[in-house]
């Protein structure tokens, strides 16, 4: 078991970090395409607590720059609420975050900037129409608003919301939401992307077409980091990997490692989290609709 937390400081004078190499738009690529600099994500002793109930359990984990890693764990595992400490939504118990070589919680506005973020339960401005709302969120981001235009105009047609531009946010479907945040958490163009879950609720064409945005993205040198339990899509989609399940990493690194000799990603998760020969109903005699009762 990890150490008893110990409690977070109050917040220190922002401090440029020592270390950085990060660059606007992206981290620095050295010249065999290997990206050097900080990792895009580190995390120390991460620990919340919900009453008597531990969500997260002192996390260590480093997560490089450049890839595309998946954040994996049976439901209630502590992957929400691990990205919401990770992404300044949620104040930890204890423990330290830093991205891109900047502290989460000492120097937000330096990580809000190099972030892009599709939240679980993503809330929007509902009374906006999606094109309204892009156009409101990068003047935010502080993006010129001809810029703003373009880029809004380009990421609703790539993501085949061109013509739904005009409806209410309110008035979107599930897999439509998802787009919007999507393109929302990419308009200002930002080093490392977080995603709950962003293939839930979504159909195969629209998953096909964030997939597609998602891998030029990346292509580029970009992070994204995805919590999902969808095993097919995070081997298919990820090169790194990291298992969560009650609140602690059970393993992470490269995907071929953590999924070791298993014959899927998915073999290897659930001898991971311990979940291989539990069986499925049992104990469920009664049910078999299709029996005579
Ligand atoms: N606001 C909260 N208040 C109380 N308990 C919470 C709260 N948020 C999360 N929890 C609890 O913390 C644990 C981890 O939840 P979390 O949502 O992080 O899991 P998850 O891995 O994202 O699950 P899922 O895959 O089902 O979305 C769960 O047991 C959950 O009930």
């Amino acid at each position: 078991m990890a150490n008893e937390p110990e409690h977070i400081e109050g917040r220190a004078e922002t401090a440029p970090p020592q270390h950085t190499t990060l660059t606007p738009g992206g981290p620095v690529t050295a010249a065999g395409g290997e990206v050097t600099g900080p990792p895009a994500v580190r995390i120390q002793g991460l620990w919340k607590k919900f009453g008597e109930q531990t969500a997260v359990h002192g996390i260590d984990l480093t997560l490089p720059a450049g890839r595309f890693i998946g954040l994996v764990g049976p439901n209630g595992a502590g992957k929400t609420t691990t990205l919401s400490m990770v992404t300044g939504l949620l104040r930890p118990d204890a423990g330290k975050v830093e991205i891109g070589g900047y502290d989460v919680w000492q120097d937000p506005v330096s990580v809000k900037s190099r972030i892009g973020v599709l939240p679980e339960g993503l809330r929007l401005f509902e009374r906006l129409s999606g094109r309204e709302l892009l156009g409101y969120i990068g003047r935010l981001r502080g993006l010129p608003g001809e810029e703003v235009d373009k880029r809004a105009g380009q990421l609703l047609d790539v993501l085949g919301l061109s013509g739904a531009q005009h409806k209410l946010v309110v008035d979107y479907s599930t897999g439509m939401r998802k787009k919007i945040g999507l393109a929302s958490a990419l308009l200002h163009n930002p080093e490392i992307l977080f995603l709950d879950e962003p293939f839930e609720g979504v159909d195969p064409v629209s998953a096909q077409t964030i997939r597609g945005v998602l891998e030029r993205y990346t292509a580029s040198g970009a992070t994204v980091i995805f919590s999902s339990h969808v095993m097919e899509l995070v081997e298919s989609l990820c090169d790194w990997v990291a298992v969560l399940a009650a609140g602690r990493i059970r393993a992470d690194g490269p995907l071929a490692e953590v999924r070791g000799a298993a014959p899927s990603l998915q073999d290897a998760f659930l001898e991971l989290v311990g979940a291989q020969g539990r069986g499925a109903g049992a104990d469920l005699d009664w049910l078999g609709g299709g029996r005579a009762r």
